[in-house]
Order: structure tokens, then sequence, then C-alpha cells
């Protein structure tokens, strides 16, 4: 058992003393506190595992304590001493929220029992909650493919930033599926039964992003003809995607930052400003940091919608995944074109596992959309798949022939290896990095070189 803290109440100052001693011999940290108001503020600043406390006091009884404790905090069990032949007072105190109770004049003994029995049914409940919220955590999310450890880590990352409202600021490659994970933080969020509104900023020119975004009144540019609301207001209550916020123009990051900070908003050739409540999550394949380095995108704004980072592992990290969502896309082409095609040789699997997918998600489902409309059998093969994956020879060529334009660096050597063994234990990154006898640290440094240089 660790040491536990036990908050012990009694108007009698020598009471206190001596249950503190005794319960100090029995190895508890124990707090003391002369009135019930005194130790609810306690249990506010420190992590209590046990309240012991009396009951007849002067302002808030302990009974009244008891009640707050149950309300307030129920994982906290709280004994109470009432006077021997009080029956009736213990009985009130259980109804309360009491947990046990001990008579006084207290037996030490006794009194040492029925606490550490109290702080074990606490600990204990604690265990189960964390077991349960792990459990919970990391199951999978519906709207994403995927149970490669990476995937899993991730999947755990968004439930807990889910439920808040703070900037996300979610990264990695094109086609990993950034989208996705906005659209499930966000039916994972407060404002679920709002809006979802997603606008890609690279595909706007400055001026028709911010009347997009802002809005803008009627016949503010010649284009102009009726007044428009714009995102923002579109998504109220709800989430706005940012995606591609890495190609965002300069002028327009400053007008953003702005509203975000003010949390209101001015529509284009409009003369008042419209406050808004919406929750910003922004995307972007792009290395921000490196960007704001280079003076292309703003450090303010970075540090504005980089609150929390969810960062998605590209497709070549996530082990067996790939099949798993190459399965998915087989059946929805297969319906959907009514074909009889129900899943993958073999030797097509271990190609869909050597390639190196710059392209991701979107990549693997357009191979496999080709690759269900060509087949001529009822599952996918070899001659399905395009030269570029067919071809590939990933990692299980680690040495080329004798021809030395077919030789290649050692480090491309040790980047396929480490790539080989991350599929072999299916993303598992602590796996890994004991097979290749190097630790955690090292394995991150080495795959986040290799994610840089697959950009
Ligand atoms: N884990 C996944 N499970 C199922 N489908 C996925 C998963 N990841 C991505 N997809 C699918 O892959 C495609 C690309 O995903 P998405 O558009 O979210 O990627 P992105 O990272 O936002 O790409 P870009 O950076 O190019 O905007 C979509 O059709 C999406 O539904």
């Amino acid at each position: 058992m660790n040491e536990s803290v036990i908050l012990v109440v009694d108007d009698e100052r020598a009471m206190c003393e001596m249950v503190q001693t005794a319960l100090e011999i029995a190895g508890h940290k124990v707090i003391t506190c002369l009135s019930a108001d005194e130790a609810l503020q306690r249990l506010k600043e420190v992590d209590i595992d046990a309240v012991l406390t009396d009951v007849r006091m002067p302002g808030t009884s302990g009974l009244e304590l008891c009640q707050q404790i149950s309300q307030l905090r129920p994982d906290v069990p709280v004994v109470v001493m009432t006077a021997f032949g009080s029956m009736e007072l213990a009985v009130s105190a259980m109804r309360n929220g009491a947990y046990d109770f001990i008579t006084k004049p207290v037996e030490l003994q006794l009194l040492r029992m029925t606490v550490r029995r109290a702080v074990e049914r606490r600990q204990m409940s604690q265990k189960i909650h964390l077991l349960e919220t792990e459990a919970q955590h990391k199951e999978p999310l519906p709207e994403l493919i995927g149970e490669s450890e990476p995937m899993l880590m991730m999947y755990d990352q968004l439930r807990r930033v889910a439920p808040s409202d703070a900037s996300i600021l979610i990264t990695g490659e094109s086609g990993t599926g950034k989208e996705v994970v906005a659209r499930c933080i966000h039916r994972l969020s407060t404002r679920a039964e709002r809006p979802f509104v997603a606008v890609n900023c690279a595909a706007l020119s400055e001026s028709l992003l911010e009347s997009e975004l802002f809005g803008h009144e009627k016949g503010a540019f010649t284009d102009a003809r009726t007044q428009r609301r714009g995102l923002f207001l579109e998504a109220e209550g709800g989430t706005l995607l940012l995606d591609e916020i890495g190609d965002m123009p300069i002028a327009m990051q400053v007008k953003l930052l702005r509203a975000l900070e003010e949390g209101s908003l001015r529509p284009v050739g409009g003369d008042r400003e419209i406050k808004f409540n919406v929750r910003v999550l922004a995307a972007t394949h792009k290395d921000l940091e490196s960007a704001v380095d280079e003076g292309t995108f703003r450090q303010d704004l970075f540090y504005r919608i980089n609150v929390i980072q969810l960062h998605l592992p590209p497709l070549r990290a996530r082990g067996t995944d790939v099949l798993r969502l190459a399965n998915d896309q087989i059946q929805r082409f297969a319906s959907r074109s009514g074909k009889n095609v129900t899943g993958i040789a073999a030797p097509a699997a271990q190609r869909l596992l050597a390639y190196r997918w710059p392209g991701n998600v979107r990549e693997l489902r357009n191979v496999m959309e080709r690759a269900v409309a060509l087949t001529q059998h009822d599952t996918i093969t070899i001659d399905d798949l395009p030269d570029k994956v067919r071809d590939h020879r990933g990692s299980e060529v680690f040495i080329g022939g004798d021809d030395p334009s077919e030789l290649v660096p050692l480090e491309e050597i040790e980047r396929r290896y480490v790539e080989h063994v991350l599929t072999a234990v299916d993303g598992n990154r602590t796996q890994a990095a004991k097979i290749l006898g190097v630790d955690r640290k090292t394995l991150y440094r080495k795959l986040k070189a290799a994610e840089e240089e697959g950009e």
C-alpha cells in the first residue's frame, strides 16, 4: 500500500493529536483540521485517501461534512467517530454517505484497522477506474480503421483531448486521415450536436479565403451580389477545421489570429464586429515550426493553434493496418460495383506491406479501387496492383545485385530494416526498439528522420 493521506477532523485539538500519532505509527500521513469547513478546503487542495471525522462540532457538523464529501468527492471514504452508545448518530452518518464508523473512546487497534480498510477501498476503486478508462481509451474508434500500436496511442490521446475546448493542431503526411480525425474530435466533444465545418486554406486566394471564413456584406467586392455569413458563423456553437493551415497567406494569418484572440470577426466590407463561439481545429502536412523559422508562418498564430498536437503516423509505420484498411476498401468497392471480391492473396498482401505509401490511406484507397475494378478473381492478386506497388522491393532486398547502380547507401538499408522490423511487430515501437537493440528515443529519432525523408 502506498503512503496514504488521512484527514482527521475534530474540534478538540488533543483528540486530533492522539489520532494523528496513532495513524502515523501505522505509516499514514496525517493532516488535522479543527473544523469541517477547514476540512472541505483541504480536500480541494490535497489528494486525500480517507477522512476521519468527529460528528458533533460547532459550525458545520460531521454529518453535513459526510453529505458534502459524498457529493463533491464520492471517491473519498469517510469514517465517523461517534460517542459510545449513540448508535442512531452512527446510522444517520452512514445514511449521509459515511463509509464506516467507530465509537469514542477510540480503541487504537480498531481505529488503525478501520482506516486501513477505508484506504484500501479507495485505492481499489481508483485502480478499477484507471483500468476502465485505459481500456476505453485504447478501444478503436468507429470512424478510423487501425489497431497498430501508434494508432492505439493516437486514439488514447484523441479521447483525452476531444472533450475539452482547446485548439488542436492535427499533423501528419497527406492522406493520413487528418480530416477524419477532426470529425472524430468533434463527435466526441460537447459540441457534437452543433455543426462541423471544414475549409481547405490552400485552395483559396487570400481575399477569397477571408470572405469564405468571415463572410462579406452585399457589394463588398465586384462579385459580392449577396451578403454571405462565412464559415465561422456557419460553424457557430460547433467546430471549424482549418485544413492545410500551413498554406494560409501571411496577411490572412494576421486576421485569423486577431479573430481568435478576440472571439469576434468583421465581415469583408462590414463595419461591425460579430462575436462567435467556435472551436478551431487546424491540420497541416507541413512542419509548422520550420515554417515559423523560415518566416512563412506567424509564430504567434502557431502558439495559438498549437495548444495540443495530435500526430498521425504515416501508413508505412502502421504495420498490418495496411491490410485492415485494404480489406475495408475492397469490401466497399466490391459492394458498390457488385463484384464478388472478398480479400487479398498472400503475395499481393506482402507487396502492400512492403510498399512505402507516400500518399498514405488516400493512395491505398485508389490502389484498391483500381484493383477491385481490374481483378478477375475473388481475391486481389499481384497482377491487380499498379507497377509502383508490384515492383517495389521494399525491405525484401537489403543488398542489391552486383550491379553498382543497384547498390544503396548504408542509411537506406538501415531505414528499410527499421521499417521491416516495425511492420513485423505491427508498429509496436517498444518491441521494435528491443529487436533493433536501440532505446526507444533512438528509434523515434530514426523514424522521424525517415518520415522527413519520405515527405
Ligand atoms: N484510419 C482510417 N480509417 C479509415 N479511413 C481512413 C483512415 N485514414 C484515412 N482514411 C480515408 O482516407 C482518405 C484521406 O483521408 P483525409 O482526407 O482525412 O486525409 P488528410 O490527412 O486530411 O489528407 P490531406 O492532408 O491531403 O488533406 C479519406 O477518404 C479517409 O476517409
